[in-house]
């Protein structure tokens, strides 16, 4: 099975063209690829170009523990990448079709640079509703924390603090992402405000775990502060892996800006699909 691997600020997925299959992924062949021992190692699998009635293209995005993502911002830049290294799309401005919505998408400065259009950012689970962002408690071990929803085309807390760490996104994320009151898991951001115009963040993916930088998350980051009134439209999400740029519009849909890399490409030996 061919495949492509590629990272945005070591937000790592690999790209397989659906004419590469001869049927559907399985949920094991995807936790096969996806482990970092076992196989080839990624925070997720973007399967397409398929076909779509309403856009260029259209994508599918798994969860390295084989769950579907309706969205991912890093993920839809990469695959963007992708196409244009295929020579699918040129610098002009194109469509992509996900479970979580419509993104725009255009490629700069020789395939390094990925914008992509995420979007209107809601400040509730349910993506067809308004709100402000709403303060909510949860409890976890000894600590008690704040956070706001998001939803981006997925499922975000973001969670503000006076100071952030990997070990805390460790030790608190996979617990409030399966916490009983989030009905499809949530993605969690750990945040704290720098300056009008920054932010640092620390992530716990949904069904991937901590990861070195999320689109998604940057964007519902920024998209939380701004609505807070601490950060203006125009905000730097720093990350360990890099910085991602966002801008938000007046009725929030953000346009979210970073580099891409291309790692490698190859073929997955069958060895590895029938091994876990
Ligand atoms: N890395 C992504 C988010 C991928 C999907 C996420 N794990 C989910 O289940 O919603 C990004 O860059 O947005």
């Amino acid at each position: 099975m061919k495949f492509s691997k590629y990272h945005a600020l070591g937000n790592d997925y690999i790209v397989i063209d659906p004419k590469n299959l001869s049927g559907e992924l399985s949920e094991t062949d995807i936790r096969a690829i996806c482990n970092r021992h076992f196989g080839v190692g990624s925070d997720g699998i973007l399967c397409g170009p398929n076909e779509s009635d309403s856009c260029d293209f259209s994508l599918k995005i798994f969860n390295p523990d084989a769950s579907e993502a309706e969205k991912s911002g890093n993920g839809l830049r990469i695959f963007s990448r992708y196409l244009w290294d295929q020579s699918l799309v040129s610098y002009d401005e194109f469509t992509i079709e996900t479970k979580g919505g419509v993104v725009n998408s255009i490629v700069g400065k020789d395939g390094l640079t990925v914008s992509v259009g995420m979007g209107k950012v809601r400040f509730t689970h349910e993506s067809n509703l308004e709100s402000e962002p709403i303060p909510e408690i949860i409890k976890i071990k000894n600590r008690e924390f704040t956070y706001y929803l998001a939803n981006v085309g997925n499922p975000h807390c973001v969670i503000l603090l006076d100071d952030v760490t990997p070990s805390l996104a460790k030790e608190y994320g996979s617990i409030i992402e399966n916490d009983t009151r989030f009905l499809n898991r949530t993605n969690v951001q750990f945040v704290k405000v720098i300056d009008k115009s920054s932010i640092q963040i620390e992530i716990w993916e949904r069904g991937a775990g901590y990861t070195l930088a999320s689109g998604s998350s940057s964007t519902a980051a920024a998209s939380v502060v701004h609505a807070l009134g601490l950060c203006k439209s125009t905000i730097d999400v720093h990350m360990p892996g890099g910085v991602i740029g966002i801008e938000l519009d007046s009725a929030f849909f953000a346009t979210m800006t970073g580099a891409v890399r291309k790692i490698c490409e190859g073929e997955i030996s069958s060895e590895v699909l029938n091994l876990l």
